[in-house]
């Protein structure tokens, strides 16, 4: 299938890796041609490191990467059938994509919101055919994780879905379909739990380190919460517990001012080489 990818930094350029080395065409669109240089070269270095993860693929990275349009004109996904939108978690940024694709694309165009928090629905609201969107929460790392989180908004029609778990199918993905409301499943649960880990840093109860190492030793998790803070990146963990503030007025959900310090710092987790621990890549 033809399909466009809005958005290559964490998530767009797993995703974007995930379906091509299935064999499927992908334009995959961001703001600048360096953050597309850099998406090129990670999605070289995922590719050899994803045997370590069980992952295995006979084509070569030069196949793979000769399926991939990569572009700065969001104009190029016009002959797309499938969109996955992947863009920062924000809504003026999301809001102003999908009102441009509503322009772009085709009447019969289907639309995969990749967002850890945002309603559906209320995408859906912004789109000619709401029938035609649908939530897809893919893990993070996009290209390895093998179950996706499939959100059906208020007008999802069942064709959208029956294509998206084909789609997921055709690439050894299993989607699991609930229903739409901010932060779904999963992060309905782990936002708070991240978001409470920091919190227990905050406050002095303990260090990162054995924050993790009970999740992981007691629980038997393969991350702590704080790690997996760092994988996610602390900026999309602020803006997705903003987003559970917002839409659920409910204080249990308010951003820990440490989280706050830290994205103001420039400490975003792996992405920037420091978070709650330090990378040396
Ligand atoms: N990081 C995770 O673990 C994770 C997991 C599941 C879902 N998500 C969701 O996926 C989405 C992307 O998250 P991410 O972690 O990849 O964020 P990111 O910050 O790594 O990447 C976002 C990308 O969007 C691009 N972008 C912003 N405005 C754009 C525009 N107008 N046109 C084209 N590209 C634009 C940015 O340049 C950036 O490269 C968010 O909605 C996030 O909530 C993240």
């Amino acid at each position: 299938m033809n399909i466009g990818v809005i958005g290559a930094g964490v998530m767009g350029r797993g995703v974007a890796l995930a379906y091509a080395q299935y064999g499927h065409n992908i334009v995959l669109v961001d703001k600048e041609e360096n953050i597309l240089e850099d998406a090129k070269k990670q999605i070289k270095t995922d590719f050899r490191f994803q045997g370590m993860y069980g992952k295995k693929c006979e084509d070569t990275i030069e196949n793979i990467l000769g399926r991939i349009t990569f572009t700065t004109q969001l104009e190029n996904v016009n002959k797309c059938e499938y969109i996955i939108e992947n863009v920062t978690e924000n809504w003026e940024i999301k809001k102003d994509i999908y009102t441009q694709l509503n322009k772009i694309c085709n009447e019969s165009t289907l639309y995969a919101v990749n967002t850890s928090c945002f309603s559906i629905t209320q995408v859906g609201a912004l789109m000619n055919k709401p029938e035609n969107v649908i939530g897809s929460h893919y893990m993070n790392p996009a290209h390895i994780k093998s179950t996706v989180e499939v959100i059906k908004g208020y007008h999802t029609s069942e064709g959208t879905i029956d294509t998206t778990l084909n789609l997921l199918k055709s690439i050894e993905k299993e989607g699991v379909v609930v229903n739409d409301l901010p932060g779904f499943v999963s992060n309905r649960v782990l936002m708070l739990t991240v978001n409470e880990a920091i919190y227990l840093v905050h406050e002095g109860v303990a260090e990162a380190k054995d924050i993790d190492k009970i999740f992981k030793q007691c629980f038997g998790h393969k991350m702590g919460p704080l790690e997996t803070a760092d994988l996610i990146g602390l900026d999309t963990i602020l803006f997705s517990v903003e987003v559970l503030y917002e839409s659920y007025c409910d204080s249990k959900y308010r951003p820990c001012p440490l989280l706050k310090k830290m994205v103001n710092a420039g400490l975003l987790g792996r992405k920037s080489g420091k978070g709650f621990y330090v990378y040396n890549y």
